[in-house]
């Protein structure tokens, strides 16, 4: 809790001002009782109206300046906590986009958005209370018991027996209460997780019947968030009406024993009703301050899981010395590169090696689970290799700046994934100033212009979100023309046109090839038809390099390449 509260340095004078303010408001409210007893023995006892009327016209005024601090400190709160918030959450996102998706994948989407906004609020709600009663509370506790003592001090003997009461069962409850906190998180976060799956898996649930299931998933996640929510809260609901028994009984006791000293002229009318209301300030204060024991608690779970992701240093940086590069085109390299993922036995990748030249294709073909999504996504360094090197331009890439090496690819992943905006905005996504000629240009070679005239507002056309209301084929299509716009160094094209048919392929395929030029294409394929007329075929089987070669040569002597050739004849033939 205490290293995430280092986000509140920017705010640090408006916390003094919170400080300052309360300090002179609650001292005005610890005058005020005092004052009154004033009026009662001195002016109700002598009958003295203009000493009445001057001390509570001083009265009047020092509760106005106390509401008026009030509501500053609250208005100061506010904003800080507010604040605080938000530059919390902005220093969450940029963390994680900076994370490599191995840690991405390690704390998981719902988590971390989860994270982000409930488990920030928590800490923003408690920080905002703590704000207003850091300095009220401590200080009316002990203002009130040292006023109380100065009044009567056999009367605060009282206090000896409430205060240790009171603060058992504090402790007691709030024992029993905060261990659930932390399980309320993590029941949000399997909501959030279960939330977003059935609603991206949407049309799976559906197609396969599994609505009800569903519902049974989420129901069960659902009433394990309620449950442990009533458990808290049951636990929680038992505080107020303790602490109000507790005061109450206090209450009584002063009533009846401040009752019998004055009967015994041991003590004046006002001094009781002072002493009364600085036992009630008393006890508000403990009842204050056990809010915070609670609430804190809270706070620090959600401070835990925030802290957790603040704290991960991104394993993927930029090195504190680039290696400048400054070729026109760009050769990319593997040397016996070996990669696994997180926690993973098996490498996915291991021991390759090849080289893909400017101008030419190379192409990547092998079953599925074969390594080459991992291979391909070992370029942009969305991972980093376990062992052996790649080179760009005889740079090894952890030597670059990762925007320096990004800014040379133009990549179009597996799953096309596109963003709420227009066609137009999501192919600038690839170059943020490409004219709305280069945009029309990039899609012509996309094959996706006859799609995108065909909508009444052409480039103009809004997505919905992940394009949902475009074709598999269509996503894929502006995929490519995002990466084509960039004009990059290097394509890397993962599989981009497997929901494209053939005659489609054929035709994008050939569009590239006059439009890349000098750049390096990397392509990953399952058909053979779109890899061979490739410059080279890597063939991959179970991470390992299986054969390099042109179509013709492979299909001489790799038993692989030779398998894979005749299963999809065997299917042509068969469809
Ligand atoms: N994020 C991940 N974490 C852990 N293991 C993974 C991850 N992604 C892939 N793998 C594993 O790595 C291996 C290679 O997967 P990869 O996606 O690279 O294969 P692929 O050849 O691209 O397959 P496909 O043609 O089906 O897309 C598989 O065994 C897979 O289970």
């Amino acid at each position: 809790m205490l290293s995430i509260l280092k986000y509140l340095k920017p705010y640090k004078l408006q916390v003094s001002l919170i400080i300052v303010l309360t300090l002179i408001g609650t001292l005005l409210e610890l005058y005020l009782p005092t004052l009154m007893a004033d009026v009662v023995d001195i002016g109700i006892v002598n009958n003295d109206i203009p000493y009445i009327l001057r001390t509570g016209l001083w009265m009047l005024v020092c509760a106005i300046f106390a509401i008026g601090l009030t509501v500053l400190v609250n208005f100061f709160a506010s904003r800080v906590a507010m604040g605080f918030g938000k530059d919390v959450r902005r220093k969450l996102f940029v963390n994680v986009e900076n994370f490599s998706l191995q840690e991405f994948e390690k704390i998981g989407p719902a988590s971390l958005i989860t994270r982000s906004t409930n488990d920030v609020k928590q800490i923003q709600d408690v920080l905002n209370m703590m704000l207003r009663m850091m300095t009220r509370a401590p200080l009316m506790l002990l203002g009130g018991i040292i006023l109380a003592v100065s009044r009567d001090q056999t009367l605060s003997l009282i206090f000896i027996v409430a205060l240790p009461v009171l603060a058992l069962t504090i402790y007691l409850i709030s024992r029993k209460a905060i261990p659930l906190f932390g399980e309320l998180q993590k029941k949000t976060d399997r909501l959030n997780l279960l939330l977003r799956e059935s609603l991206i898996g949407t049309r799976v649930v559906r197609a396969f019947n599994r609505v009800e299931f569903e519902k049974k998933r989420f129901n069960q996640a659902n009433e394990e968030f309620r449950d442990t929510g009533i458990r808290v809260n049951k636990i929680i609901s038992f505080l107020f009406p303790s602490m109000m028994i507790i005061m109450n009984f206090t209450n009584i006791a002063i009533v009846w024993f401040g009752a019998i000293r004055i009967d015994a002229g041991a003590m004046q009318v006002g001094n009781l009703m002072a002493f009364l209301q600085y036992s009630m300030m008393i006890l508000m204060s403990l009842i204050m301050l056990s809010f915070a024991f609670i609430m804190i608690p809270r706070a620090q779970a959600s401070a835990k899981r925030v802290n957790e992701v603040l704290l991960i240093d991104p394993d993927i940086k930029d090195p504190e010395q680039a290696k400048a590069e400054t070729g026109a085109h760009a050769e990319v390299e593997f040397k016996n590169v070996t990669f696994r993922y997180a926690g993973a036995e098996k490498a996915a990748v291991e021991d390759i090696s090849f080289l893909a030249k400017p101008g030419e294709t190379t192409a990547i073909i092998g079953s599925t689970g074969a390594g080459k999504t991992s291979l391909v996504q070992l370029i942009p360094r969305f991972y980093d290799i376990e062992s052996g090197s790649i080179l760009v331009n005889g740079i090894d890439i952890r030597e670059m700046k990762q925007h320096t090496l990004r800014e040379k690819i133009g990549y179009v992943p597996q799953k096309a994934s596109l963003f709420s905006g227009t066609i137009a905005e999501n192919v600038r996504f690839g170059a943020k100033d490409a004219t709305d000629q280069e945009v029309m240009d990039a899609l012509q070679t996309a094959q996706a212009i006859d799609f995108v005239n065909e909508k009444e507002d052409g480039i103009n056309t809004y997505i919905e979100q992940a394009g949902s209301n475009l074709s598999g084929g269509q996503k894929q299509r502006l995929a490519i023309a995002r990466a084509l716009v960039r004009k990059p160094e290097i394509y890397i094209f993962d599989d981009s046109f497997s929901a494209l048919d053939y005659k489609t392929d054929a035709k994008l395929r050939s569009a590239l090839k006059e439009e890349t030029g000098n750049s390096t294409i990397i392509l990953v394929a399952q058909r053979v038809n779109t890899v061979m007329d490739a410059d080279r075929i890597i063939v991959l089987n179970e991470g390992k390099l299986a054969g390099i070669g042109t179509h013709e040569e492979l299909l001489k002597d790799n038993t692989i390449y030779q398998e894979i050739v005749e299963s999809q004849r065997t299917e042509g033939e068969s469809a």
